[in-house]
């Protein structure tokens, strides 16, 4: 039986599975029923997503980013941390390192025990604020496409919706085509104070609320921002740690958008390629 070295890694409880692909070792294999075996909880390792290392021309490397449904998404901000958390443990990149996704080329740094990963620059025009929902005009979102599509909506207290129930109205959004053709992910935000708020996110691909989410976060703290409720650096307090977001508003675009949290390394093994698991 093949066998291929990962690590179980995790930031602020959205976890990961990690594989060093420079050397094509998943050349023969269908990646999309690969991800969905391995991230399966309870029949294999499990995570909310699998992530693919593998050789770039334009960066230090490449990020192939999957959700534990199979679907590859073009971002992840979370996996980000963890991908180069792991780049940097195994000497692929130093302090400072560029990475490719399928949306354009992104900076990691190592800051001590956390990472921090810098965003391009995102046009105001993209963030689309106080739009009605289509089903109720009296309900409002805001729409934003960090590196995937973000739906936010912001309540007063974010903890009144049971998880059962948040996730039934998640869905409903997550697949509405009027917001996102693409699908989209659904954060609920509470504004905290000036500087902080709390999240809670439906993650598209995962399709289950999740601990954290990395670009929903920084997708929030910026539409946060753009409505006058916080101002940066905000920390985003998600169900599994905090998240801080730092940004620069100006007249056209919205700059320096960095996001910081912890990088885990949890576990680190062989995965037999060919255990069968049932999806
Ligand atoms: N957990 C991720 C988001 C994954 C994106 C995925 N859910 C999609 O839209 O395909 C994050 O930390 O940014």
């Amino acid at each position: 039986m093949r066998k291929v070295p990962f690590k179980k890694m995790h930031g602020c409880g959205n976890d990961f599975i990690v594989i060093d692909n420079r050397e094509s070792v998943m050349k023969s294999f269908d990646l999309s029923h690969f991800v969905k075996s391995v991230c399966t909880r309870r029949f294999h390792i499990g995570a909310d997503g699998l992530m693919l290392l593998e050789k770039s021309t334009s960066a230090d490397f490449k990020m192939r980013y999957f959700n534990s449904d199979g679907s590859e998404g073009e971002m992840c901000g979370n996996g980000a941390r963890c991908i180069v958390k792991y780049a940097y443990l195994m000497g692929i990149g130093g302090d400072v390192m560029t990475f490719e996704t399928l949306n354009g080329i992104y900076e990691g740094r190592i800051r001590n025990e956390n990472v921090q990963i810098k965003f391009p620059p995102i046009p105001i025009q993209d963030f689309h604020l106080h739009q009605p929902f289509p089903s109720d005009e009296n309900v409002f979102y805001h729409f934003a496409w960090v590196g995937v599509p973000h739906t936010v909506f912001v309540e007063r207290n974010i903890d009144l919706k049971q998880d059962q129930y948040f996730i039934q109205w998640a869905r409903a959004i997550r697949y509405n085509p009027a917001i996102c053709t693409s699908g989209t992910n659904v954060n609920l935000i509470e504004i905290c104070d000036e500087n902080q708020i709390k999240i809670r996110t439906y993650e598209r691909g995962v399709e289950d609320e999740t601990l954290a989410c990395g670009s929903g976060a920084t997708a929030s703290a910026i539409i946060s921002g753009l409505l006058g409720h916080v101002s940066s650096p905000v920390k985003v307090h998600t169900k599994g740690g905090i998240l801080t977001i730092t940004f620069r508003i100006t007249e056209d675009y919205v700059q320096d958008i960095c996001l910081e949290g912890n990088a885990v390394v949890v576990a680190e093994g062989e995965l037999l390629l060919e255990a069968s698991v049932r999806v």
